[in-house]
């Protein structure tokens, strides 16, 4: 199994170290147009083996995509972050540049290969890359859902004062400050309803803060998070590799799935060797369902600003 990941800023970096400690892949190959960067995180990486102990390879290379060949997998972390008091949106500019050359360039030496976007703003970016391609839809994933329900759940144990392990539950919709849908009406704790513990202000402060958890870790961190956001890559990686059919939110082109078309936007999908295998469509509650619209004209309005 290779999986090359592209961008090897924090992001990226992140992806590569998760992905090698749960050592399910071969090799992992990081790419990055910074010069001898993604060779020197690649390096750092490799010394944490012996002491992690894992056996996958991790090389890092500048800007040479014949060394991407034949990858399974490939994610694309490339572009800039945003800054404190910054949309996501407002990374489009420059972003969607990079996202259209990286994809480009990767199917040509992995024609084969399922790619997971993670640049924001991602679920335009991941539009682009159906645009701009050939890929059929089921090897394109966007990747923001799975990410928003770890920091719900993060949330949610807070606030049932529980441990995370207790708790479970979804973020669907567009990733973005506001486009976010946390499903609190199929949130649970051990299976119990988490209203059932909550009163409805509480859940709702619930919610507002799992919206803006990437703004607010922007704003401490003065440059977006890393961590949650590897970690999350790397559990749809795995997914992937190891042909799980595990249930994550991710932003896939709609074709009237949620009376949704033409567009990516976070739904839950079922994740194995073939990418996106299905797209599983929940009972959401009428205010979930306005919500989600609200969302998709959001996530439109942002495509209407690429240049396709
Ligand atoms: N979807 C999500 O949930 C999620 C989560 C976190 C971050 N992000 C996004 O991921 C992106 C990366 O964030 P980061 O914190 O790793 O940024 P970063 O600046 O640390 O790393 C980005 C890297 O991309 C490289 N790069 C730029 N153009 C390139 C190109 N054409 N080819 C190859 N490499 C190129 C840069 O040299 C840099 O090393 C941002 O757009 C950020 O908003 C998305
Ligand atoms: O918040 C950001 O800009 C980065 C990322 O989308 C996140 O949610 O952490």
């Amino acid at each position: 199994m290779k999986v090359t990941v592209v961008g090897a800023g924090a992001v990226g970096a992140s992806c590569a170290e998760y992905i090698a400690i749960k050592n399910f892949a071969s090799e992992v190959v990081l790419l990055d147009i910074k010069e001898g960067y993604a060779e020197g995180k690649a390096m750092d990486l490799m010394q944490c083996a012996s002491l992690n102990g894992f056996d996958t390879k991790i090389t890092g290379i500048t800007n040479d995509y014949s060394k991407t060949a034949n990858s399974d997998i490939c994610v694309i972390t490339s572009g800039i972050p945003r800054k404190p008091g910054m949309t996501r949106e407002e990374l489009i500019g420059i972003n969607a540049g990079i996202v259209k050359s990286v994809s480009s360039s990767l199917i040509e030496h992995s024609p084969n290969t399922i790619i997971i976007v993670v640049s924001n703003p991602m679920d335009t970016m991941t539009y682009l890359v159906h645009k701009t391609t050939n890929l059929p839809k089921n090897r394109i994933i966007g990747m923001g859902g799975a990410l928003d329900s770890a920091r719900f759940k993060y949330r949610l144990a807070e606030a049932l004062e529980a441990p995370i392990s207790d708790v479970d539950g979804m973020v669907i919709g567009g990733h973005s400050d506001t486009g976010m849908v946390p499903l609190t009406s199929h949130a649970t704790r051990n299976s119990v309803k988490v209203s059932e513990f909550l009163s409805d202000d509480r859940l709702n402060q619930v919610k507002e803060d799992t919206k803006v958890g990437g703004a607010t870790l922007t704003k401490l961190l003065g440059t977006s998070a890393w961590y949650a956001p590897g970690a999350a890559v790397s559990g749809l990686v795995q997914a992937i590799a190891c042909d799980q059919k595990k249930m994550f939110p991710c932003s896939t082109l709609l074709e009237g799935e949620y009376g949704l078309s033409d567009l990516c936007i976070g739904v839950p999908v079922i994740l194995g060797k073939n990418g996106i295998e299905k797209i599983v469509d929940i009972p959401l509650s009428d205010a979930e369902k306005t919500h989600m619209q609200q969302s998709a004209e959001g996530v439109k309005k942002t495509n209407g600003l690429l240049e396709l």
